[in-house]
């Protein structure tokens, strides 16, 4: 699992002002900024915790599970589970400004539904769980649901995604719980951009969120990067240079349309146009491979220490080789980030279903499951989810 292998042997060298002030490519402004907001000098990187996955990588090898497989041979191994509709940013590209109906608590999942729910999951082949949201990390009992996870024998990677605010804070108790893998969200470099863009002040403690996890040993830290025509496209090498001397994944994800967020067309940049951009500035950006299942397609500027990646939902989907289901907060199983057919797990659970009838439930959903998504145009039309309430 790249996850698994990434969280091992992080090296790390010299303060980050250091490694910023090399390599931005855009005026100095930019690099002001970032040189103002990275200015801690990380620790040495400390190994994370990975005994039991050592032993699981080379023992767990149960046939995988016929009810995880659709009709078109897709094997959903990876599981992405929302712990909260809410959150302490409003991202333009995520949801309305005016919010959305959150759905009362009573019907939300329960932290043992969580887990009965994971703990069905992994038994039938899942090997890797992110926690997304809304915010993951606003859930009081995050660290709780981790450690919770992390004694599920045949689970190998626990990651999340989040916007970064309140990670510096609780890193170190997730990471000692067991967490494996971040993926923090930063579109701009710019605080002034920041605020416009999530419509919420926290700039700064998204950066200090990066270097804890960095200096904690996570490697790569994954920055997701959702590029917006007229917003942050102009940052494209800002974002690159930052890979220079740090182990991080930036990845561009172009902008996809979901209720609420005023997609359209003309706003999205293109894989192609992104990559264009790139190579104009450095002409000898190597392709790496990457896992069949991988959202992204990744990139590297030779000699820089973290790498570059595109995530190409619009424009090239990889639907393909689509390894992912996902949980709702309020416990809908979603075969399809986008599709709108639903079944609702809490109900059949609240209902005293056995293990054998969820497990059923599931093979049905699963067996549902498009080949692909509808198209772009088509996508944009459709009844969805605001995407704060689906998770990414
Ligand atoms: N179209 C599509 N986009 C996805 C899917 N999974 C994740 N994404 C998008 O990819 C972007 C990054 O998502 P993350 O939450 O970081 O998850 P990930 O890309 O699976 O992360 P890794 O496990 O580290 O590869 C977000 O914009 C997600 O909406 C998927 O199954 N289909
Ligand atoms: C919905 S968020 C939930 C997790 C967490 N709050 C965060 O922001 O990382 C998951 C991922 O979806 C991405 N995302 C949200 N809306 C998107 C959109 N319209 N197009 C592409 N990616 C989007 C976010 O940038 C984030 O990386
Ligand atoms: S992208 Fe994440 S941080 Fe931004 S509003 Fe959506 S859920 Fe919140
Ligand atoms: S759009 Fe649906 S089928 Fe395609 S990769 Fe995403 S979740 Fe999988």
């Amino acid at each position: 699992m790249a996850a698994a292998q990434g969280v091992r042997g992080c090296l790390l060298r010299g303060p980050l002002r250091a490694r910023l002030g090399r390599g931005c490519s855009s005026g100095a402004p930019v690099r002001q900024q970032q040189q103002q907001a990275l200015v801690a000098a990380p620790a040495p990187a400390q190994e994370l915790p990975s005994t039991r996955r050592k032993g699981f990588l080379t023992e767990h090898a149960a046939p995988f599970s016929a009810f995880l497989t659709d009709n078109f041979g897709r094997q959903h191994n990876y599981l992405r589970i929302s712990l909260t509709e809410k959150c302490n940013l409003r991202c333009q590209y995520c949801m309305p400004e005016e919010g959305v109906q959150l759905t009362p608590k009573s019907e939300l999942l329960t932290t043992q539904e969580i887990i009965t729910l994971a703990r069905l999951f992994v038994k039938e082949g899942v090997d890797k769980i992110r926690l997304t949201g809304g915010e993951p990390l606003i859930r009081p009992d995050v660290v709780d649901i981790v450690a919770q996870l992390y004694k599920l024998e045949g689970l190998q990677t626990i990651a999340v995604t989040t916007n970064g605010i309140n990670l510096a804070r609780l890193l170190p108790r997730l990471k000692e719980a067991g967490l494996d893998a971040i993926n923090i969200s930063l579109d701009t470099l710019v605080p002034a951009k920041f605020e416009f863009i999530v419509r919420r002040k926290g700039f700064h403690k998204v950066m200090e969120g990066i270097n804890k996890a960095v200096e904690l040993g996570y490697n790569p830290v994954k920055v997701n990067c959702v590029v917006m025509r007229g917003l942050n496209e102009d940052e494209l090498l800002d974002f690159v240079a930052l890979t220079k001397n740090q182990p991080l994944d930036v990845r561009f994800i172009e902008y996809m349309p979901f209720d609420g967020n005023k997609w359209n067309f003309k706003k999205m940049v293109s894989y192609k146009e992104m990559l264009d951009t790139v190579r104009q500035r450095w002409p000898d950006l190597e392709k790496l491979p990457c896992e069949a299942s991988s959202t992204a397609k990744a990139y590297k500027v030779p000699d820089f220490q973290g790498q570059i990646s595109f995530i190409t939902s619009m424009s090239e989907h990889f639907c393909g080789s689509c390894n992912r289901l996902r949980i709702t907060a309020d416990g809908n199983l979603k075969v399809c980030l986008f599709g709108n057919s639903e079944v609702s797990l809490r109900d059949h659970l609240r209902s005293g279903a056995s293990e054998d009838k969820l497990v059923q439930i599931i093979g049905e959903a699963v067996g549902r499951k498009k080949k692909q998504h509808a198209g772009m145009f088509n996508i944009s039309q459709m009844k969805n989810r605001p995407m704060i309430l689906i998770g990414g």
